[in-house]
């Protein structure tokens, strides 16, 4: 497909000053790696001085939405200050989060064949962006008219050419973005929109997720409006992002929502339910004599014991219901929608459900009870926080009459 022979280099760059430069790139500078580039504050002095003025305006144009990316020749100068000609193909990608100008270049001075090419400019951009270093994909009405080997590996072909056989690249995103690439998609081509930049789940040819962050730009490709979608795979910052998150709201041993979390979704859950007359409930739950287990079998059969009472009672609430852990062995169970007799019917069956669980330490068999509190979103409550303390109230009158023990309260 492309018939220049030489190889090509590659610069991304953000208003001259270089982001990325390929070895190839240098040596049509005569220098000797992409550091060197790099280590310029500014790649402008590369271009011939009276084209410069130019290459700044066809930046700006470009960047700023007004003119398209495209192919030019331009004069540039060798660390020698020889003046070489290249062609050199524009693309806006994402870098780093924010658009920067990747330039592909071609030297030639010893092609003067590919003169007569630059009108199959549209042939060349499909050889060209090949070598890109991110994903390139072009749809039109999402079905595929070019994609290049970065883009096809991130979904997981092995070749471009096996995506090329999909009728639709619908497939490849996960359902819940469907409705909107299909907003983005007419967006664009109604010229609604210049650029949308959005993170996107895809499915991979073997159904695992990879997360992508994508720049789609309407371009002209063999004379049609069509979408240009420029592809980071992101997968890896996604799913640290997501580990961060889970570390932030959720408790390390008990792997239930810690005490902000719980807090934070408490309130959300006590408006919603206040504003549309809800009944609501929570349960505040303390472990009794705790410090002996602790004391008799060790801390880590103490972590034992917390790690079973949170898989008992996740299984034992709905879906709606939420439990949390408050402090050490204190836990706060939120029942929406719930009334004060349910909830305690509720209370009490997980109360009967832990005292029946069991831990074998060794050749003993390990026991265990709690105490609970239970509170009401009555009309008088205006807080989270003031249901909570009523359930803390209970819960230090259950502790007093002898543990093991449901109150509700007044
Ligand atoms: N193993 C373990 N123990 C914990 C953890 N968090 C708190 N504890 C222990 O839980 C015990 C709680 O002791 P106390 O507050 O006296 O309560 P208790 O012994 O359950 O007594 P009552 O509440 O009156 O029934 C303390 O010994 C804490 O060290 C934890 O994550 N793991």
């Amino acid at each position: 497909m492309l018939l220049i022979e030489s190889q090509y280099g590659v610069v991304i760059h953000r208003d001259f000053k270089p982001l990325y430069a390929d070895d190839n790139y240098a040596h049509y500078f005569g220098y000797e790696s992409g550091e060197n580039i790099l280590s310029m504050a500014s790649i402008l002095p590369l271009i011939a001085p009276q084209e410069q003025q130019n290459a700044v305006e066809s930046y700006q144009a470009v960047m700023s939405g007004k003119e398209r990316p495209g192919v030019r020749t331009y004069r540039n100068i060798d660390n020698q200050g020889s003046e070489l000609i290249v062609l050199s193909v524009d693309h806006v990608v994402d870098w780093e989060g924010q658009p920067a100008m990747q330039v592909t270049i071609i030297d030639l001075r010893h092609h003067v064949e590919t003169q007569r090419q630059l009108r199959a400019s549209e042939e060349r951009y499909r050889a060209l962006v090949d070598g890109s270093i991110q994903g390139i994909l072009v749809h039109k009405n999402f079905r595929p008219l070019f994609c290049n080997e970065a883009y096809a590996q991130m979904q997981g072909f092995s070749n471009a050419q096996e995506l090329m056989e999909h009728g639709s690249i619908l497939p490849l995103i996960d359902m819940e973005h469907h409705p909107q690439a299909y907003s983005d998609n007419l967006q664009l081509l109604v010229g609604e929109k210049e650029a949308i930049k959005t993170e996107a789940k895809g499915v991979r040819t073997d159904g695992s997720t990879v997360w992508l962050s994508l720049l789609s730009r309407p371009i002209i490709w063999n004379g049609e409006q069509v979408v240009q979608v420029t592809a980071m795979d992101i997968t890896e910052q996604q799913l640290l992002k997501e580990r961060l998150e889970h570390r932030a709201n959720f408790d390390g041993l008990t792997n239930l929502l810690n005490r902000r979390a719980t807090m934070e979704l408490l309130e959300k859950q006590f408006e919603f339910d206040k504003r549309n007359g809800n009944d609501m409930c929570c349960i505040l739950i303390d472990f009794d004599d705790f410090k002996l287990i602790n004391d008799c079998y060790g801390h880590h059969v103490g972590d034992q014991v917390l790690k079973l009472f949170g898989k008992t009672c996740k299984k034992s609430i709905r879906k709606s219901d939420f439990i949390g852990r408050w402090g050490g062995e204190e836990f706060v169970m939120v029942l929406p929608r719930t009334a004060i007799d349910q909830a305690a019917f509720i209370a009490r069956r997980i109360s009967k459900c832990i005292s029946e669980q069991r831990v074998e330490v060794g050749e003993h068999t390990l026991s265990f009870t709690v105490s609970m509190g239970v509170a009401a979103m009555t009309e008088n409550t205006t807080s989270a926080e003031q249901m909570i303390n009523a359930a803390d109230k209970a819960l230090y009158q259950g502790k007093k009459q002898g543990k093991s023990c449901v109150v509700i309260a007044a």
